[in-house]
């Protein structure tokens, strides 16, 4: 008898959305189960690779581009590594895109893929939507593909939009996909069993938005070039108090270009990880895991937008640091990258 397949999440949703806090979720609830994960990235430095909490769960980063299209054969090949250098047979895949990624192409990886379909199985779709935000993206080709090849609609942040525009919000999420399973949820708080283990994936309704998806090579979908990352970073410790004045300034001064920020920050005398996000003016900062006792403490700072002024962000996040060098030194590591 042939063994199992394992079954795939694709967990997908514009920038900020909610998929790495809904990943975590589904981790902290699945601790019996060995789950292989790949996180993808827009930027050139990945950092949700460090903000998913999986201590003993096998985990490949794709940075360096989008997973729908420059490293699309990437992701055949970081899940053949995954299934490969597993310590145990994995049980459950869970693939986190960029929120930048068009989901057909990655599902194209997986149904055009012969080899890889003897292995795998796609269970669902799951698209998480920030009820905060998504009007605002929900004019962009990828946020309306994003939704319609959901299986399952996560709306998440409901805390922050009303009864009314909840349902306002609904019937457009109802409008763009009829058939998805929809939740709504406060800091994407899913019971594992909702999400995982239910076989909602449909070949005929993906079929029917995007008909030449089994031919592996189509790939037509548009990107938003506009949209450019850069990344800083620093050894140096930084200053809380600075960096939080700064940050507040920040995503109201830039409020217009800025739509992403993200990071892991060495505070100074700080024995833990400080994880900082913002998702266009909201801000959010918290403590993360305790720094190992050899660990090089490196800040890293992503920032995702348009027209990004790459200068200033380099000068306030350095402005930010706790010892002021008489200089001004270039960052240790800067790296930018536009959207293909
Ligand atoms: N207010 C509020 N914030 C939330 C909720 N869920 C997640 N967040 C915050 O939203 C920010 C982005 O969450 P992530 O889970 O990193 O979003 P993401 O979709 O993985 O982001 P990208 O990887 O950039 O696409 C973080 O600061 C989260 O703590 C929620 O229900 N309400």
């Amino acid at each position: 008898m042939a063994p199992a397949k394992i079954p795939v999440t694709v967990v997908t949703g514009f920038l900020g959305a909610g998929k790495t806090t809904l990943v975590n979720h589904l981790l902290a609830q699945c601790s019996g189960t060995y789950i292989g994960i790949i996180v993808n990235e827009f930027g050139e430095v990945g950092i949700d690779g460090q903000l998913i909490v999986a201590d003993d769960q096998p985990l490949i980063e794709i940075t360096n581009g989008c997973v729908c299209c420059t490293v699309r054969k990437d992701l055949t090949a970081a899940l053949n590594e995954l299934l490969q250098r597993a310590e145990r047979p994995i049980e459950r895949l869970i693939i986190e895109t960029s929120g930048l990624a068009d989901p057909a192409p990655v599902l194209q990886s997986f149904l055009a893929d012969a080899a890889l379909l003897q292995r795998v199985e796609l269970e669902s779709v799951v698209t998480v939507a920030d009820a905060h935000h998504i009007l605002l993206h929900v004019d962009d080709d990828i946020v309306r593909e994003q939704i319609a090849f959901a299986d399952v609609v996560v709306l998440n942040k409901v805390e922050t939009a009303s009864p009314q525009e909840l349902e306002r919000l609904e019937r457009e999420l109802r409008r763009l996909n009829p058939v998805a399973y929809l939740i709504r949820t406060e800091r994407a708080q899913v019971p594992a069993a909702e999400l995982l283990g239910a076989k909602r994936f449909s070949l005929p309704h993906v079929l029917s938005i995007e008909p030449d998806l089994l031919d592996g090579e189509a790939h037509d979908h548009e990107h938003d070039t506009s949209i450019s990352s850069c990344c800083m970073e620093t050894d140096g410790a930084i200053d809380p108090e600075r960096f939080s004045r700064w940050m507040n300034q920040l995503v109201q001064s830039e409020a217009a270009r800025l739509m992403r920020t993200k990071g892991v920050l060495n505070f100074n005398g700080e024995a833990r990880q400080f994880h900082c996000h913002s998702v266009h003016m909201l801000l959010d900062a918290r403590p993360g895991r305790r720094w190992g006792p050899d660990e090089q403490r490196r800040s890293k700072l992503v920032f995702i937008g348009r027209e990004l002024a790459v200068d200033a962000l380099r000068e306030g996040f350095l402005g930010c640091l706790a010892i002021q060098p008489k200089w001004m030194p270039a960052p240790a590591a800067e790296s930018e990258m536009e959207h293909p």
